[in-house]
């Protein structure tokens, strides 16, 4: 059995990213970028106006002194010519400045008298201008390769003029629930010792949200020849195979057998965690095959821990464990020889481990908001302790 930091360094080391394509701006939410991105044009575009007001020569402004307005200044349309000293020109938000101008007095301290405008003092120092570039410069690189596109990363493409973007390409990914008493949500009732599928939904959703394509979301029988031919096909069809539960010593537990036919070659079989213990990874050709465990927390656990920075290097992205240090808002109980991954609720004040702390686990799993690094062996935690937590 290995640790968890073993198990996330052979992650990183047998996981490439797909190829690259290039996709339009459209299309780019939630694709991770293969290659820099540089601005095409500077930001701002022009030297611009940061307030409604008026352009000026700061030199030639006498308070309560009239000035002659001689133009107006609008975003996309300029004031045509140099501002000459003693001159104002009526200016917009994000218009170009004037050449020549070199403040913005804010509307709010001018008083406009036709063709005239007064200053009151006391306008302040502020200039009220963005110098062309002081955002970015044309060239400049806005986004880095690996970066995942959220809806900010999109601003900084669009801003820099880029209609297409280079990607990796979406890991495919086929989920396979195994268990002869897993039924469709819904139908379990109608059948005595049935039970519901309650992860796949949860997994499929995962997968999607880490800018997977899932292929195919079905079940499988515990009959190992059904579930060879079964794993013929989700191999066939996907980057990736994610099996869940029979991944224990059970005498029906045929997860690593239905894989074995294909050459499935074992990249690590079992972390020392918990929940998640039975969690297992390994490569059949040129397709992955993540076995999670079948109780309901501890698959998820383990899809957030494992499965979750799979779909990242599949897409470039750096493996996305962020730790953060935060405090605990209830105790925390010791710690036995596996690494624990605690669940808990964040609280107005820290973090608070929930009070249910099985892996069978499944109505109290949407409280649970974060994971809670425990390392083997760690005595009981009080209030206000700082543990390392992860989003969960
Ligand atoms: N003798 C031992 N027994 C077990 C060990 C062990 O080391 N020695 N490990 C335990 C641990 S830890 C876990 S976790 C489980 C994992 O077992 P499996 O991956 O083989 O999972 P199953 O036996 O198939 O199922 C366990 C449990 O979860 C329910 N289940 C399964 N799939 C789903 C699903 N898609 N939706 C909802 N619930 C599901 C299943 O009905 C069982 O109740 O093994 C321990 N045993
Ligand atoms: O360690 Mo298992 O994954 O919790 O019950």
């Amino acid at each position: 059995m290995i640790s968890f930091d073993e198990a996330m360094a052979l992650l990183s080391k047998h996981i490439a990213p797909l190829e690259a394509e290039t996709i339009a701006l459209s299309k780019a939410a939630g694709r991770t970028l293969a290659a820099d991105v540089t601005a095409d044009i500077p930001s701002p575009r022009r030297t611009i106006s940061a307030m409604d007001g008026y352009a000026v020569r700061l030199e030639s402004v006498v308070s309560d002194a009239p000035m002659r307005v001689v133009g107006e200044a609008r975003p996309g349309c300029p004031y045509d010519g140099p501002l000459a000293t003693g001159t104002a020109v009526r200016i917009f938000t994000g218009a170009p400045l004037p050449e020549g101008a070199d403040c913005v007095i804010m509307q709010e301290h001018a008083s406009r008298e036709g063709e005239d405008v007064r200053f009151s003092a006391g306008f302040g120092p502020a200039r009220h201008i963005r110098q062309q570039g002081s955002d970015f410069a044309k060239g400049d690189i806005v986004l880095e390769q690996g970066t995942r596109c959220d809806p900010k990363a999109l601003v900084a493409i669009a801003a820099g003029d880029r209609s297409e973007t280079a990607v990796h390409r979406q890991p495919k990914v086929a989920l396979l629930a195994t268990g002869d008493e897993l039924a469709e949500p819904g139908s379990a009732q109608r059948a005595p010792y049935a039970i519901p599928d309650s992860t796949s939904y949860a997994l499929a959703a995962l997968v999607e949200r880490e800018g997977g394509v899932v292929t195919t979301r079905e079940r499988g029988l515990d009959d190992l020849p059904a579930l060879e031919r079964q794993a013929g096909e989700l191999l066939g069809s996907a980057d990736l195979v994610v099996v869940t539960g029979g991944a224990s010593v059970g005498e029906r537990d045929f997860a690593k057998p239905m894989f074995a036919a294909h050459g499935l070659e074992q990249l690590f079989d079992k972390v020392a965690i918990k929940p998640g213990k039975p969690v297992w990874l390994g490569r059949a050709g040129e397709t992955l095959v993540l076995g999670l465990p079948g109780n309901p927390t501890s698959a998820m656990v383990t899809a957030r821990l494992f499965l979750q920075p799979i779909l990242a290097l599949l897409q470039g992205a750096s493996t996305a464990h962020r730790w953060r240090s935060m405090p605990l808002a209830g105790g925390l109980p010791a710690t036995g020889d596996r690494e624990t991954f605690a669940r808990a609720a964040w609280v107005s004040e820290g973090l608070c481990p929930l009070g249910n702390q099985d892996s069978g686990v499944q109505g109290g799993l949407a409280r649970a908001d974060w994971l809670i690094r425990c390392p083997p062996g760690q005595a009981e935690l009080p209030v206000g302790a700082k543990v390392q937590a992860l989003q969960f």
